[in-house]
């Protein structure tokens, strides 16, 4: 119930539907039990007693109440739904507005498939309790209250009589239940691993065809799927199993509600048409016993899928706004750490340790170290997108943490290795950080980004569809069409992270020529691991297991004979290499 409690904000906003919804549910039911009743009727006062003059206003009032049922069943049925959607819609609205502001620690650990399936198959099975399990629940209780009570008032004996196969049905519904709920939850699990398999097949696509895994991926895919296939049998063979006995059982009630029921008219204690009525009430007992299961089970999984929403919607997000955050248009892009030091989780090692440096306006700064040395890292805390565990970092003098978040951050542009473009067309990828973009701004951003040219030569220009993975494009032309991204964005701290290193030589020395155009008057950080990615640098940090062991411009760091100059002469011995073979 806690679950229901926390998640109540969301659905009982909405409350007038299920009040409306549960009041026509009362007129159904009670209009469901009053069927019995008008055949008993036909058949003790019309046939038995022979009084066909009933039969104009018993049909009349039989028309009448159907469509009082049916008008009743569509507001029931609407307003319930009303309930469980409009309820849900809110609930994804927010559980999306929470993934957007979540930090990226969150996402360290997160696992997409998963997500997205919170984010569909748990809210759909929570919407799904709201529009019909909470009324089913009260329909049921509703439908055996009325039956009994009627049933009791035609007959006590023959009530107790054939009811009293009842106690061994709840006893078989207990235990399909109980075998029920977990073949269904084993189902839910299958399923979740069957979607991150294709999830995680068509994002790695590239890598499987390059390695020609393909059957590999169909055999295990066919393995997932056997498992989900067999996990679906599993709980078909136990509804099969239990369904027969629990209709044996009704059918055993059956029998005593005859033989008795027949006695009883027989000796004249009981009419034959209150006796043709039993045989519908028993029913409308039986079968909501038979189906308290599947509502139980509908009960017990919103509460699983609640939880696992609560898990998203109450996870921690450290990284806010201060009490009065500074916002300001354009930053003038000083930067400077102040012996910063960070560390993933509380246990890990260090990940950067007492980093202390000064970028000013409009300087270029060089990273370099080897893997795992913390480069990416320094930029990712300029963006607060992790929090330093101690030291300052400032931006024009001021810490960042006084900065509002989103004008902190729109300040501050990223280029990285493999940059990442919408499915939407190539004019919206590029104002993606500048939505007001004027069509002439987003020109000379592809223009300045050696973009424009190949845009032009695509069917539809600027308006070209791109797929997930900028279908279509090089990456080459997906890498400038990022550049012209953040030129619109016209951040005034650029950070190119290993921007130039999934492409080859020809294409880099065009990437580089966009990338001189964006650095014009920005403090840009450039992270690569080629010496002559940073080498014009104002000033070149060499990072070692999280700590600068070096500093200064290229020359004097060659000069030096310290990490610097090890990572020159590999990389330009290597090209000596490289020449020497193609000469020979
Ligand atoms: N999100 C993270 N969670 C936990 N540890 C992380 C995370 N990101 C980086 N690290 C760790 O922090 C250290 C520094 O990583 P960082 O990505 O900054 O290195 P890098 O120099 O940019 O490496 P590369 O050149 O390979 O990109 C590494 O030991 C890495 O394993």
């Amino acid at each position: 119930m806690e679950t229901f409690k926390k998640l109540k904000m969301y659905y009982w906003p909405y409350k007038h539907y299920f009040i409306w919804s549960i009041g026509f549910l009362i007129i159904v039911t009670a209009i469901t039990v009053v069927y019995p009743m008008i055949l008993q009727i036909t058949i003790d006062e019309v046939v038995v007693n022979g009084q066909y003059n009933w039969i104009p206003p018993l049909a009349l009032g039989f028309i009448g109440i159907m469509v009082i049922k049916g008008i009743a069943s569509f507001i029931y049925q609407y307003t319930g739904d009303l309930f469980g959607i409009t309820s849900v819609y809110k609930l994804r609205n927010a559980l999306y507005e929470k993934l957007q502001f979540l930090p990226f620690r969150y996402y360290d650990n997160a696992k997409t498939g998963d997500l997205m399936s919170r984010l569909t198959a748990d809210v759909e099975g929570f919407r799904f309790f709201l529009s019909v399990g909470f009324s089913e629940l009260i329909r049921f209780v509703l439908l055996i209250g009325i039956s009994f009570a009627v049933m009791f008032y035609y007959s006590m004996s023959l009530t107790i009589v054939t009811l009293i196969t009842l106690p061994f049905l709840a006893v078989v519904t207990f235990k399909f239940d109980k075998a029920v709920h977990p073949a269904f939850r084993n189902i839910r699990k299958s399923f979740g691993r069957l979607n991150t398999k294709v999830q995680e097949n068509i994002s790695g696509i590239n890598t499987v065809k390059s390695l020609s895994r393909e059957d590999f991926e169909i055999n295990k895919f066919n393995d997932t799927n056997g498992d989900y296939k067999d996990k679906y049998l599993q709980t078909s063979y136990i509804w099969a199993k239990y369904f027969p006995l629990m209709e044996f059982l009704g059918n055993i009630s059956v029998v005593f509600l005859l033989s008795y029921g027949g006695y009883l008219v027989i000796s004249g204690e009981l009419m034959p048409g209150e006796l043709v009525a039993f045989y519908s009430l028993l029913w409308y007992i039986m079968w909501p016993i038979m189906n308290l299961g599947f509502v139980v089970n509908l009960f017990s999984q919103a509460k699983a899928s609640g939880e696992r929403l609560l898990e998203i919607l109450d996870a921690e997000n450290e990284i806010v706004n201060g009490p009065a955050p500074i916002s300001k248009e354009r930053l003038n892009g000083d930067v400077e750490f102040r012996n910063v030091t960070l560390r993933y989780t509380e246990n890990a090692k260090e990940a950067l340790s007492k980093i202390s440096f000064t970028a000013c306006q409009g300087k270029m700064i060089g990273l370099i170290g080897s893997t795992g040395s913390g480069k990416t890292s320094i930029t990712q805390l300029m963006t607060r997108f992790y929090e330093p565990e101690t030291g300052e970092i400032l931006i024009d003098g001021i810490h960042i943490n006084e900065y509002d978040l989103s004008s902190l951050r729109s300040n501050i542009g990223f280029v990285l290795q493999e940059s990442f473009l919408f499915s939407s067309s190539i004019k919206a990828n590029i104002s993606y950080g500048k939505p007001d973009a004027a069509m002439e701004e987003i020109i000379d951003a592809a223009k300045r980004a050696q973009a424009h040219d190949f845009i032009m030569e695509l069917p539809d220009g600027y308006e070209t569809m791109l797929g997930e993975r900028g279908m279509g494009l090089s990456g080459g032309q997906k890498q400038r069409i990022a550049i012209a991204r953040a030129i619109c964005a016209d951040p005034s701290i650029l950070i190119l992270d290993d921007a130039t290193s999934a492409v080859d030589m020809e294409t880099e020395y065009q990437i580089q020529k966009a990338l001189k155009e964006v650095m014009k008057g920005r403090t840009t950080f450039i992270i690569a691991h080629r010496i002559s990615s940073l080498k014009h640098a104002d000033e070149i940090l060499v990072l070692e297991n999280g700590r600068i062991v070096e500093r200064g411009i290229h020359d004097r760091l060659l000069s030096q004979n310290g990490p610097y100059q090890r990572i020159y002469d590999i990389q330009y011995q290597d090209l000596e290499k490289i020449s020497k073979s193609h000469i020979s």
